[in-house]
């Protein structure tokens, strides 16, 4: 039976960043990945899948919405007649860790290999249900410590890993569980009900076009978004180049990458997804851009 890790964590909270360095790090270790990605876009999928020897991923939306699981089952049973060690489940920031834990116990041909989740050191208080996730968590990923002066106190049983970017040794996941420990003393009534399901408030919105954006209109529809949208990732191309975007809260990055159109996925409480769609039509460059104009992004590339 091949283990299953539920990799889950809030919006932005490290979860890609994780299992990437999972993914680099675990030498020979035959890992599997099912990504599941809130929005149309598969971002994480193409950040991860040249790394990765065994990949399934859902594209239409949360994972744990497929309440029946059998679009999951269907999944874990192809991964697990692949030869491998472990299977990986990275939860989109918006699932319910009580609900996939529930979907792989029940699912034939694996077992349940525990919980990791990634919690953000800076933006712990915008968790929902923080203490609920925490209970069901297996081993806690205080990530981002880099960005924080002293270690905020969680409030669970499970042991805390302070780390920056995910660096956690793999052989913390893979490794045999104590018997008395961990959620397979679980049982089914412990699991919450779908009904208090945190995404239920929360929309997504997704843009795509290979057309260039422009720069400075670009970071001003960043710098000016709606407060409730804190977390957008994927691709924006410029004329002087395509960049990887993350936004959590208040942070902007951008990392550089080969060309591809611009490809976008916002998420947020309380947005608007056809204005912020007008907003970034209304960001596609119309004239000329120049090297200048690019610094308005640079500023905040990374390496
Ligand atoms: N400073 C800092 N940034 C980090 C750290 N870990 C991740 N990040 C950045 O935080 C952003 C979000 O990280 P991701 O790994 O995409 O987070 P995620 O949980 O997969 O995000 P969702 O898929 O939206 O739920 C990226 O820009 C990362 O580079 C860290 O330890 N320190």
């Amino acid at each position: 039976m091949i283990p299953v890790v539920v990799l889950a964590g809030f919006l932005g909270s490290g979860k890609t960043t994780l299992l990437n360095h999972l993914l680099r790090t675990s030498g020979g270790t035959r890992i599997g990945v099912v990504v599941n990605d809130f929005g149309r876009i598969n971002i994480d999928a193409l950040a991860v899948s040249a790394q990765v020897d065994s990949m399934v991923s859902l594209s239409n939306g949360c994972l744990c919405c497929a309440v029946d699981g059998t679009e999951l089952d269907a999944m874990l049973v192809k991964l697990a007649s692949a030869d491998l060690d472990v299977i990986v489940i990275e939860a989109s920031g918006l699932a319910e860790p009580s609900t996939l834990i529930r979907m792989v116990l029940q699912a034939p041909g694996v077992e349940y290999g525990g919980l990791i989740y990634v919690v953000d050191a800076v933006e712990l208080g915008a968790v929902p249900h923080l203490d609920r996730d925490l209970a069901l968590a297996d081993l806690v990923v205080l990530n981002k410590v880099d960005r924080v002066d002293s270690l905020p106190s969680l409030p669970c049983e499970a042991p805390v890993l302070p780390v920056s970017y995910g660096r956690i040794d793999p052989a913390l996941l893979f490794e045999v569980r104590p018997p008395d420990m961990g959620p397979r003393q679980l049982s089914f009534d412990d699991l919450d009900d779908h009904s208090t399901h945190a995404h239920a408030s929360y929309d997504s919105v997704t843009f795509e076009s290979s057309e260039f954006l422009h720069p400075k209109l670009f970071m001003d529809f960043l710098q000016a978004r709606p407060e409730g949208l804190f977390r957008a990732k994927g691709f924006a191309r410029f004329e002087h180049g395509t960049f990887m975007l993350h936004v959590v809260g208040g942070y902007i990055s951008f990392t550089r990458v080969d060309d591809a159109p611009t490809q976008l996925v916002l998420i947020g409480a309380g947005i608007d997804p056809d204005s912020l769609t007008d907003w970034l039509w209304a960001c596609i460059a119309d004239g000329p851009v120049t090297e200048q104009d690019m610094l308005w992004v640079l500023r905040y590339a990374r390496e």
